[in-house]
């Protein structure tokens, strides 16, 4: 049975995850969406949040899993899941020289293999933040994020901090 992870912090999780999310599950029998907690990082939602608005908008999929990822090494949460892929989205060649560093020691370290796929053309300028920052400024994202989501962005609901 192969098992592939998608770490992410997912804040909120978005249309162009979603999508490379969706390519997973059709190239693995399993994929986790691992959401990740870094207590030195400010969230907009909390971890509950987050998973609760990956495991609604990817409920239609077969194969997916959404849980916590913790806080340590990706490698080893990797092992301890007999996880034999991480795949991540590529937007861009910038995302490409950040991520190619990780993916040459997360298969050093635990023997993991990296799945890169290319986000959709549509999806290339998406990230977390920039929905976030657009949304405060009163801009419309309703295009970028699931229904669900949105509303929990319009709802204005208050930062925490993990
Ligand atoms: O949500 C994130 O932090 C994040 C980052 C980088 C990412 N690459 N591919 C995916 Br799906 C992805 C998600
Ligand atoms: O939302 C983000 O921050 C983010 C980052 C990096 C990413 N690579 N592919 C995707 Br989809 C993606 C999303």
């Amino acid at each position: 049975m192969r098992r592939a992870v998608c770490p992410g912090s997912f804040d909120p999780i978005h249309n162009g995850h979603l999508e490379v999310i969706a390519r997973a599950a059709g190239l693995f029998d399993e994929v986790i969406v691992a959401v990740s907690t870094n207590y030195a990082k400010k969230y907009r939602f909390s971890l509950e949040d987050r998973m609760e608005m990956a495991r609604e908008t990817l409920a239609s999929l077969r194969g997916i899993i959404v849980e916590p990822m913790g806080e340590g090494l990706l490698a080893e949460y990797c092992r301890h899941r007999g996880v034999s892929a991480i795949v991540k989205g590529l937007r861009s060649s910038s995302d490409f020289d950040y991520e190619l560093p990780m993916a040459t020691m997360n298969r050093q370290l635990a023997g993991v293999e990296t799945v890169f796929l290319p986000a959709e053309a549509h999806y290339v300028h998406l990230s977390s933040t920039l929905i976030k920052e657009v949304n405060v400024l009163g801009g419309d994202i309703s295009d970028f994020v699931p229904k669900s989501v949105l509303k929990r962005l319009l709802a204005g609901e208050p930062a925490t901090d993990h």
